[in-house]
């Protein structure tokens, strides 16, 4: 059963098509995957998919809501959550703080509950703060729960970014280059982690990659894009032999 539908996405910045025609089929429980090199359109198709801009032309489908001309809020409501190719988080609130921020933005308090500190509200806040610590204990993060995001180790900040994006319970999660800057024993323990996270959640993930092994690993299909266009799709084992793909990564000549 498909989730998420693409039809035709379009988008242009001045003269320049940043994507071009991007289609895609995401099944409720698939792992896909969007490779290609610097420039080729990934992160604004993300940020179309989420409501950053607008598409000039296509269409947008979660389920049966059409997406299309939806505010980021209304996306993410919606049922889609993103981790960001440089990580976002509050660097300077706690582990905990970040989840339960999360949480509270999607708790809908009316002001003046909150303003007051009213019985309820004290109560949810309390419920809140017993949730995001249970959220934090199935990422093995309840221990850090006490210290600064910004202060956690690379990986773990990765991890905390991801347990953040799943606290609301997303349909869909947008990984934006997830291994970007990491050593290899932490790519290893960002593939388990994915793995885990499409385990024990039931979500499809849209993975942006630049390291070939996190796609190969993790994703049933692929698509490649150039110059905003689609140039390839399918198995990763497929798409890496696709001449059109070698050529656009290594900028082979073809004979
Ligand atoms: N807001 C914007 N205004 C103008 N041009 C933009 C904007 N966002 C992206 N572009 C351009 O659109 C093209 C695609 O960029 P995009 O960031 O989507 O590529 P990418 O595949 O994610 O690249 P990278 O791997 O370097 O992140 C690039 O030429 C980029 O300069």
């Amino acid at each position: 059963m498909t989730v998420l539908r693409l039809e035709n996405l379009t988008k242009t910045f001045g003269g320049l098509t940043a994507v071009a025609g991007f289609s895609l089929d995401l099944g409720a429980r698939d792992i896909q995957g969007v490779i290609g090199p610097n420039g080729a359109g990934k992160t604004t198709t993300f940020n179309l998919l989420t409501g950053v801009y607008p598409p000039d032309s296509g269409t947008m489908t979660l389920g049966d809501l059409d997406l299309t001309r939806l505010s980021p809020d209304a996306i993410a409501r919606a049922g889609i959550a993103r981790t960001f190719q440089n990580i976002r988080l509050f660097a300077r609130m706690t582990v905990l703080d970040n989840i339960a921020m999360a949480l509270h933005a999607s708790a809908g308090y009316r002001f003046w509950e909150a303003a007051l500190r009213t019985g309820p509200f004290r109560r949810r806040e309390a419920e809140l703060r017993a949730t995001s610590l249970e959220h934090l204990e199935r990422f093995g993060l309840a221990d850090s729960r006490d210290e600064l995001a910004g202060s956690l180790p690379y990986g773990e900040q990765r991890r905390l970014e991801i347990a953040r994006a799943l606290a609301t319970g997303p349909r869909v999660l947008l990984l934006d280059e997830p291994a970007a800057g990491m050593n290899p024993r932490e790519v290893e323990q960002l593939i388990r982690l994915i793995r885990k996270v499409h385990e024990d959640f039931p979500l499809a993930i849209l993975l942006i990659e630049h390291q070939l092994p996190v796609v190969m690993e993790l994703c049933g299909r692929v698509q490649v894009l150039d110059f905003g266009q689609t140039i390839a799709s399918g198995a990763p084992r497929d798409v890496v032999r696709d001449p059109l793909v070698i050529e656009a990564y290594l900028g082979v000549e073809e004979p």
